[in-house]
């Protein structure tokens, strides 16, 4: 066993000062490690050598680590820029479609932040497998955690308990929003901001404080939902945030037995109201049960390989594409 002092003092050594002092709550040890310029196998064995350390404090039980990277100087680093996941009515897949589509650009090589702006219904810890882990605050900033796929991100989720934001109201939801978007994102350079369903106080916090460089609309098949994503774009478009495009989710049930795509909605309804809104189509994913048990069990299935895996690539492709257009 090693005292708190005596693993304080190790823990500066071992990581050369990047670690910030380990405090301890219900035996569960929490830090802040700048991971900055080191190689992901410098990373893993740096946090794995903490973690056993940490465990050997008398009382700790759990060893947490929010993974960040320090700032560089402004001039060399990329401006961070918001893209914007957005549909008009719940239910149709946003969530599911940021998650996918922050780890396929981070598959990309794009350095991407998460954040989950739905403030009243949050779903990103779980989705990305990282509801274990709380953040810390820095400088009066919050520091991201990093979920097992090593994407920093934030959610209310991972600050409050479940329900009890329902009671917020206005200013408090653009605080708690403008608290995840001004974290200390190291050297992220794009934050995929998952939006809450509907043109609410959030929706106007973001446009207007925030100035997402684009927007990502969110819709399935059914006229009703392409009505309400047609509410989505105008919200954007009022506040001259581009659009960069239509994403089609629950697009064809993809049968679990032979794969084989059927529409119950009909086909193509999203890829002409793209071009009656006269913005890009970005693509479809399938209505497919594996998407829904790989989300549920935090583990995108944009992180792995197959079909869904090609099909949130290529939308990412696509984004990644425009958002180096519009540089
Ligand atoms: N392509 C898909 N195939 C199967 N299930 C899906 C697909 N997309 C989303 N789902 C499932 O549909 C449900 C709603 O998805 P999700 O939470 O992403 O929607 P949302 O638009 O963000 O909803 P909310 O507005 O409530 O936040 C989830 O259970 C999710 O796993």
């Amino acid at each position: 066993m090693t005292d708190l002092a005596d693993f304080t003092a190790r823990l500066t050594a071992l990581t050369d000062g990047r670690a910030s002092a380990p405090r301890i709550k219900d035996g569960v040890m929490t830090l802040a490690l700048d991971v900055g310029g080191l190689s992901p196998q410098q990373r893993d064995g740096l946090t794995a050598a903490i973690r056993e350390g940490g465990l050997t404090v008398p009382d700790v039980t759990d060893v947490r680590i929010a993974m960040t990277a320090e700032r560089k100087p402004t001039e060399e680093r990329k401006p961070l820029r918001i893209l914007a996941v957005a549909s008009g009515k719940g239910g149709v897949g946003k969530s599911t479609l940021s998650a996918n589509l922050a780890v396929a650009l981070h598959r990309l090589g794009i350095k991407v932040g998460l954040v989950d702006a739905d403030i009243y219904g949050p779903s990103q810890a779980k989705l990305m497998g990282s509801e274990d882990q709380k953040p810390v605050a820095r400088d009066k900033k919050l520091v991201p955690v990093t979920g097992p796929i090593g994407i920093p991100m934030l959610s209310m989720a991972h600050l409050v308990e479940p329900g009890k934001a329902l009671a917020w109201r206005g200013p408090m939801v653009g605080n708690a929003l403008t608290q995840l978007i001004d974290a200390e994102w190291g050297d992220a350079e794009l934050l995929v901001v998952d939006m809450p369903p509907g043109t609410g106080d959030i929706q106007l916090t973001m446009v207007q404080k925030h100035k997402p460089a684009g927007a990502v609309i969110v819709s399935t098949p059914q006229d009703l939902a392409l009505i309400d994503a047609t509410r989505a774009v105008s919200l954007f478009a009022q506040a001259g945030v581009p659009m960069v495009g239509l994403v089609e989710n629950m697009a064809g049930y993809a049968c679990p037995h032979c794969g084989e795509i059927s529409d119950p909605f009909g086909q193509g309804g999203a890829e002409s109201a793209a071009g009656d809104l006269s913005m890009p189509f970005l693509g479809r994913i399938p209505l497919a049960i594996d998407i829904r048990r790989q989300s549920d069990a935090g583990d995108p299935p944009a992180a792995g390989e197959g079909i869904h895996a090609d099909a949130f690539r290529a939308i990412a492709q696509k984004v990644a594409d425009w958002l180096k257009a519009a540089a």
